[in-house]
């Protein structure tokens, strides 16, 4: 298994009161899944992303990656597992403005501090599957959104990622450009990637082998194999 989360419970202070986001929340991950995560505006989608990418921590349980026990991980060697394991897709990108697209899809080779040749090759390949070469010498504030997501997604999965995390990734994209999106993702899970999906997107989720939504703080199985998800207990099961 890649990654096993166990009874989490994620609480954010709001003023004097704490309002509890995730309660008693397990998944089960396994090499090679593509997994939706749906639910209501609010219910705690991106929450329980920042959770598996080791940019949020928790209040009750516990996250296992490959059985390692990431909760008592110290900080830096919670950064240390996001730089090796995890790409991150967000809603709003986070590129560097400033820079040009290979440079922005470097970045991560850099921060593993992978020799100049290799971080080249490295990137080439995935300026050539995302179908983005023509423009890699731009920079990112000259670019339009589907050209910006593809870059976002290429410096995601550039370090090949033992788990892909993506934040609506289609979401304000033209149909077209959201295929083209989708076609990525098919290949990336052809290939043997991990990855999340938070989406609201029907067309988005059917790509994926399983479907959960995030619903009064838990997740139940919409469309996968009931046997991976424990916290179905509670809740029914809609096939
Ligand atoms: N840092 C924070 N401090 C306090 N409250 C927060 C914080 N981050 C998120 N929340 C609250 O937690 C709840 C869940 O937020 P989250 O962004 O995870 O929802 P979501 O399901 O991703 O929503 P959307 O679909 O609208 O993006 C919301 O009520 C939000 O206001």
């Amino acid at each position: 298994m890649l990654l096993e989360l166990s009874g989490i419970t994620k609480r954010f202070k709001n003023g004097t009161k704490y309002q509890e986001i995730l309660e008693n929340l397990d998944l089960r991950i396994y090499e090679g899944d593509s997994i939706a995560i749906k639910g209501k505006s609010g219910c705690g989608k991106s929450t329980l992303l920042n959770i598996l990418g080791g940019l949020l921590p928790f209040d009750e349980g516990e996250m296992l990656f490959k059985s390692r026990n990431i909760s008592t991980l110290t900080v830096n060697e919670q950064a240390e597992y996001r730089r090796k394991n995890v790409g991150f897709v967000t809603q709003n990108f986070h590129l560097l403005d400033d820079r040009n697209v290979y440079d922005n899809i470097a970045l991560p080779l850099q921060y593993l501090r992978l020799p100049k040749k290799l971080v080249k090759s490295m990137v080439e390949s995935v300026l050539y599957d995302l179908e983005i070469e023509h423009i890699m010498k731009r920079h990112i504030s000259t670019l339009s959104g589907g050209e910006r997501q593809r870059v976002a997604i290429a410096r995601a999965i550039v370090k090949k990622p033992a788990i892909l995390l993506a934040d609506e990734p289609t979401g304000s994209l033209d149909e077209e450009t959201e295929e083209f999106i989708l076609k990525i993702f098919d290949k990336l899970h052809q290939k043997g990637m991990t990855f999340v999906i938070v989406t609201h997107d029907d067309t988005v989720s059917s790509h994926c082998q399983h479907i959960y939504e995030l619903h009064h703080k838990k997740l139940r199985l919409f469309r996968g194999v009931a046997s991976e998800i424990n916290s179905l207990k509670d809740e029914p099961l809609v096939l």
